[in-house]
């Protein structure tokens, strides 16, 4: 079904080159289709138009600026990897980018100004020798960034330790204090990025980098929204990014230079070292909280499936211990649980916008250059040829004669985008999630909460719209599934040194 939708205004048509068979909406001239615009939640419109249409590309012409949305896998690879040369820019913001300050971010940048590793390790040079500790800073230390960003490694290996035991504290911290799992999910995905990007051990509650990243990140999930381009509260925003790339380095600088004195004399870019922690804050706090909160979510309302992966968990570790990362291979269907959050409530519906950076034309349509281009993630993994039944959680899809079964497509090909712009820590970022999740179903019973009569609390199912969607609030009952399970959670946790 390769078709493509014009949704042209009438001054477009006669600029673009349409074949005679497309279909037109009658819109406004100036405006375009922006009355047509959905004020939220899109993926759920653009996915519509595309089945009214029969078409698996939808453009669209809003106040001007040309819109392209892909809604299949297929497309997504014929116009993001097989054309990336062209289709790898980014649209520019200059809300977040020159008001917000947040420019240093490659993510919001074109392609190739921050791209190049070596060209960020040339500009880090800082003396090779340091404490033995591994983390972000000591790495670039050691001229080792790429090992992060580039997906081609398996240094992967490298985020796991403290992945673990953010986990394992979280599941501590849900015993000493089980309401708010979305807070407690908040601090164990800070905790973990703060101690891989800065070395910091984070205090259990109330830790003040916490606080500084997240003062300086929330505001980006606003930036993007309508009506948010208040140049005032751009300045504000401005100042928690400075204070967010600022203390933690400090801190970490100073840890660093007591221990070793090779941090002390160095012509570091220590601009550079900082903006790069800013920039996994930035992409990982947020993203991995999503996924995990859908996943309880879903886990509330199918108890049968959290048992079923119980089942497993237990077969597999029996007792006496927590899950570990060589784990995976041996928990198929608890693998399918996390897989299966990622398709049913990807993380980020429409992925992250591209621009088209020079003029293409395709089956006979001409896309003109600076036209963003926007990957329907949602309708991709809601395809229901590929994912029969879309809408239902189903960690089954995945499983066939117990295995994983491969030929059904791995969603994490999808949720990550795809591409040049492909998520550059999605090494780290999946087994994240995962070690999470498992941790949890492993040592929890995670119900539905009840009220003082004993009714039911129905969960909150809706979605915050935003670049990453996020459960609103999840109420909900963790708590240790035995005596012996909150005996061994009490245990990990206290193995504080996982590196
Ligand atoms: C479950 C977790 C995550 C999901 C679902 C996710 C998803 C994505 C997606 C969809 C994109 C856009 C890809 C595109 O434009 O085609 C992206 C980009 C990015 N992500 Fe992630 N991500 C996750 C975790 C992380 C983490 C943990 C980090 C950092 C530590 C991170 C850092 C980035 C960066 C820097 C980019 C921009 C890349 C570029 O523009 O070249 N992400 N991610």
């Amino acid at each position: 079904m390769f078709h493509v939708y014009l949704c042209t205004s009438t001054v477009d048509a006669t600029r673009t080159l349409l074949a005679s068979t497309s279909r037109t909406k009658k819109t406004f001239p100036l405006l375009g289709n922006l009355l047509d615009m959905p004020s939220g939640y899109e993926w759920f419109t653009f996915l519509k138009w595309c089945n009214e249409y029969e078409s698996d590309i939808i453009y669209l012409k809003v106040l001007g600026t040309s819109m392209i949305v892909l809604n299949t896998y297929e497309t997504s690879i014929e116009f993001l990897e097989s054309r990336s040369s062209i289709y790898s820019g980014r649209p520019w913001s200059t809300m977040v980018n020159d008001l917000m300050g947040w420019k240093f971010n490659f993510g919001f940048n074109q392609y190739g100004m921050e791209h190049n590793c070596n060209t960020i390790r040339q500009k880090l040079i800082f003396e090779k020798e340091t404490n033995g500790q591994r983390n972000l800073l000591n790495d670039h230390i050691c001229g080792n960034f790429e090992t992060y960003f580039l997906p081609v490694i398996d240094s992967a290996d490298l985020f796991k330790p403290p992945s673990v035991k953010a986990a394992r504290d979280m599941l501590q911290r849900c015993i000493d204090e089980p309401d708010d799992i979305l807070a407690k999910l908040r601090h164990m995905s800070s905790q973990s990025i703060i101690s891989i990007a800065y070395g910091l051990e984070v205090a259990s509650k109330d830790d003040p980098y916490i606080g500084i990243a997240e003062r300086a990140v929330v505001p980006l999930a606003f930036a993007g929204a309508p009506g948010a381009f208040m140049v005032d509260l751009a300045k504000k925003w401005n100042a928690y990014r400075v204070e967010m790339l600022g203390k933690p380095f400090a801190a970490a600088k100073e840890a660093i230079s007591q221990e070793n004195k090779a941090g002390q004399n160095t012509a570091i870019d220590e601009q550079s070292i900082k903006e790069i922690a800013g920039v996994m804050y930035t992409g990982g706090a947020d993203t991995t909280v999503s996924a995990i909160a859908s996943c309880i979510l879903a886990l509330l309302d199918h108890p049968e499936v959290l048992r079923k992966a119980q089942q497993e968990l237990d077969n597999v570790l029996g007792s006496s211990r927590l899950p570990e990362f060589s784990d995976m291979d041996s928990l198929p269907y608890s693998t399918a649980v996390v897989k299966e959050t990622m398709r049913w409530r990807p993380v980020a519906p429409l992925n992250l916008p591209h621009q088209l950076l020079a003029d293409d034309e395709y089956r006979g349509y001409r896309f003109p250059a600076g036209s963003i281009v926007i990957e329907n993630a949602w309708a991709m993994l809601h395809d229901e040829n590929v994912y029969p039944d879309p809408l239902c959680f189903k960690p089954e899809r995945f499983i066939k004669d117990g295995k994983w079964d491969s030929s059904v497509r791995d969603p994490l090909k999808i949720c990550f985008g795809a591409g040049r712009r492909i998520c550059p820590a999605r090494f780290m970022a999946f087994p994240s999630v995962w070690i999470t999740v498992v941790s949890m179903m492993a040592a929890f019973d995670i119900r539905k909460s009840v009220d003082e009569l004993g009714n039911i609390i129905e969960p909150d199912r809706n979605f915050i719209s935003s670049l990453v969607c996020t459960p609103n609030y999840i109420a909900c009952k963790i708590k240790p599934r035995s005596k012996e399970a909150e005996a061994l959670i009490r245990a990990s946790a206290a193995v504080s040194d996982f590196q």
